[in-house]
């Protein structure tokens, strides 16, 4: 397992990442504060070309003890509470994440339980599983910008299936929306 505590910089760069997404998905801004802006995204990825790794090296989603796994992909779960047969926690979407009207982007929740059921059904010394899919019910607005809760746990497990269920409810209490994944234990030599 690679050590988040070796990494920090590299941790932190991912965190400033976030906030970049976050705060260019929300900004309008005159001509030339955009080309500086791009300038500067252009001057980090310059920086860092060199350093390109194979995906056995790479750091991002694999810095495990980190909430978001140093990667900008997802939408990061902050864990209050968690075993290896469940996970309670808090998470905001960002406004990276907005689809309309102050709702989250649809493919953004299903992002997240991916990620979320998916580590759950690998942990426990489950082994390594692949989604073999994953069910999304949308029940009430999910909004950006506010504290929800998440909870999710294993429902079941039949032979190689595993059945991993999660919730997200808003700060009023309601719930937004309910998932149900499936995933397959990988047999020996299965990518
Ligand atoms: C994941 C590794 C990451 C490693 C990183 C380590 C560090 C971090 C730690 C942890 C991170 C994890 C966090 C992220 C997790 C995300 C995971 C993903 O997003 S994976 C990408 C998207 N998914 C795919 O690309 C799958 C593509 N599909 C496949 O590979 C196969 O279809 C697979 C493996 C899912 C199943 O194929 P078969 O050949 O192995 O098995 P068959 O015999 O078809 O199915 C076994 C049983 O499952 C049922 N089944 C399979 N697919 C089903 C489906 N879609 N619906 C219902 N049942 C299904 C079958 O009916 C069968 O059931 P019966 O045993 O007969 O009862």
């Amino acid at each position: 397992m690679k050590s988040a505590a070796e990494h920090r910089e590299f941790v932190d760069l991912v965190e400033a990442l976030r906030a970049a997404q976050d705060t260019i998905t929300g900004a309008s801004p005159p001509e030339d504060v955009a080309r500086k802006a791009r300038e500067g995204l252009e001057e980090v990825t310059r920086l860092l070309a060199p350093f390109t790794v194979s995906e056995a090296e790479q750091l991002a989603g694999y810095l495990i003890t980190e909430p978001g796994h140093a990667q900008a992909l997802a939408p990061v779960l902050h864990v209050d509470e968690s075993s290896t047969e469940h996970v309670r926690g808090r998470l905001v979407l960002g406004r990276y994440y907005l689809g309309g009207n102050g709702a989250a982007h649809g493919g953004s929740i299903p992002l997240f339980f991916d990620d979320v059921l998916g580590r759950l059904a690998n942990d426990g010394g489950r082994g390594t599983s692949r989604t073999a899919y994953l069910h999304v019910n949308y029940r009430k607005i999910t909004p950006v910008g506010q504290e929800l809760r998440v909870e999710a746990h294993v429902d079941r497990v039949e032979g190689r299936k595993r059945f991993v269920v999660g919730t997200i409810h808003d700060p009023e209490g309601d719930l937004t929306v309910d998932a149900e994944g499936l995933f397959v234990a990988l047999r020996p030599g299965q990518p």
